[in-house]
């Protein structure tokens, strides 16, 4: 098999019908816009490819610019399913560049306009290119391996154009796209098939990557608050607990709304909601550094300091049950007052387990309950400590 102009053709007919496939497939499960635009990329390049083996067999139904001029159309869609997957907006001027391709395309399609074309169209091919590789650019996160690929894959591909622009520029001779001669041309259909692959294989990649971090980010979080959920915590927590010693006891802070069910009632379930997610944020707001908070269910909130000791604890609680205290009295006019009980408890050895540790909390807690609501309780079990302490 020799790699003749129709042969690379029909072979980048094939690899780019089949990537516009496999993306539009990937779209149906995932819904993400930029994998559209990709595969409409895809797509474009495939009829590109077949018009031009039909004009190269004699079927001139179209002129060559328009063939070719499908590239830029593909590229120009590339770089819009970057803006989409980097979030990214692009500015009106790169919209032009399918008004300059409709506008060529009323110019002759003869040999004296051939370099002119040429270097125009490819031209356009390396900005958009470049710029698409440009977006992927880290933003002070790392990227996946996909995105990185991509960036690079378009980052040579790119560079292979202005190649291309500068051979156009230097030499007629070597390309003559008009009559599809040229050592530039070949080469070009080569480069073109090996982009292909590379190119949709790294967006496939970019765009699994990011699915299975939201995936993960779902099971680990509730829905409402965006705090870790109980599994995410039970996963975290061992490594912050192993951490606990004599000179570094950590504590376990079980929060829970008092009066939370007429909030529901009288205001609605969206109000409760609301309530929810104002505690959430103020627990966030509190969080010292390597601590960790989550959302056990209904209205019960955890939080695991390391570090602790009884003052930052208290501290910490009374902050939060003053700041909650005064936020829902100016929300929600309620028979009895909205306000937080905390159970809190404080140790130097590692406990048994995380479950362990709950159940002291919930005691505590209880005993806030019991007491008369809107205080903290805190058992001190260090072996150091004197006697529980409590307070209002
Ligand atoms: N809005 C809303 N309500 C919820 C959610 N999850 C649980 N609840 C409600 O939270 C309430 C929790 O019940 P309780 O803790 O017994 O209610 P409470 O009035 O706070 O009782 P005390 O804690 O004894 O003061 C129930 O009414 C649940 O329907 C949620 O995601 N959103």
């Amino acid at each position: 098999m020799t790699l003749d102009p129709p042969t690379m053709l029909t072979l980048s007919v094939a690899l780019a019908a089949a990537a516009a496939l496999y993306l539009a497939v990937e779209w149906r499960s995932v819904r993400e816009a930029s994998l559209l635009f990709w595969s409409g990329g895809f797509a474009i390049i495939a009829v590109g490819c077949v018009l031009a083996l039909m004009r190269g067999s004699g079927l001139v139904l179209v002129g060559v610019w328009f063939a070719n001029g499908l590239l830029v159309v593909a590229h120009w869609l590339f770089l819009l399913g970057v803006a989409r997957f980097t979030e990214t907006r692009l500015s009106r001027g790169w919209y032009l560049i399918v008004v300059v391709w409709l506008a060529m395309l009323t110019l002759p399609s003869d040999q004296a306009w051939s370099k002119v074309m040429l270097m125009v169209q490819s031209s356009m091919i390396v900005l958009v290119t470049l710029r698409a590789s440009f977006l992927l650019r880290p933003h002070g996160k790392s990227l996946s391996v996909g995105a990185v690929q991509l960036r690079y894959v378009l980052l040579g591909h790119g560079l292979f154009y202005l190649f291309k622009v500068g051979t156009a520029a230097i030499s007629g001779t070597a390309i003559d796209l008009v009559s599809f001669r040229g050592e530039i041309i070949q080469i070009s259909l080569v480069e073109g098939a090996i982009a292909i692959m590379l190119i949709a294989l790294s967006m496939t990649g970019t765009e699994r990557y990011r699915r299975e971090q939201q995936i993960a980010r779902l099971a680990n979080r509730d829905p409402l608050t965006a705090l870790y959920n109980r599994r995410a915590l039970e996963v975290r927590a061992p490594r912050l607990l192993n951490q606990v010693a004599r000179h570094r006891p950590g504590a376990l802070l079980l929060i829970d709304i008092d009066n939370f069910k007429p909030v529901n009632d009288l205001y609605g379930h969206t109000a409760g909601d609301r309530l929810l997610i104002t505690l959430s944020e103020m627990v966030r707001a509190v969080l010292p550094e390597g601590s960790l908070a989550a959302r056990l269910g209904g209205d019960e909130f955890v939080i695991l300091l390391a570090n602790a000791s009884s003052e930052r604890v208290e501290a910490l609680g009374t902050a939060l049950r003053e700041q909650f205290r005064h936020v829902a009295a100016q929300t929600f006019d309620t028979p009895t007052p909205v306000t937080l009980s905390i159970g809190a408890t404080l140790f130097d050895r590692p406990p048994t387990s995380l479950a362990a540790l709950i159940e002291q909390g919930d005691h505590a807690l209880y005993a806030s309950k019991r007491g008369g609501r809107d205080s903290i309780r805190l058992v001190d079990r260090t072996t150091t400590a004197a006697a529980p302490v409590t307070g209002p």
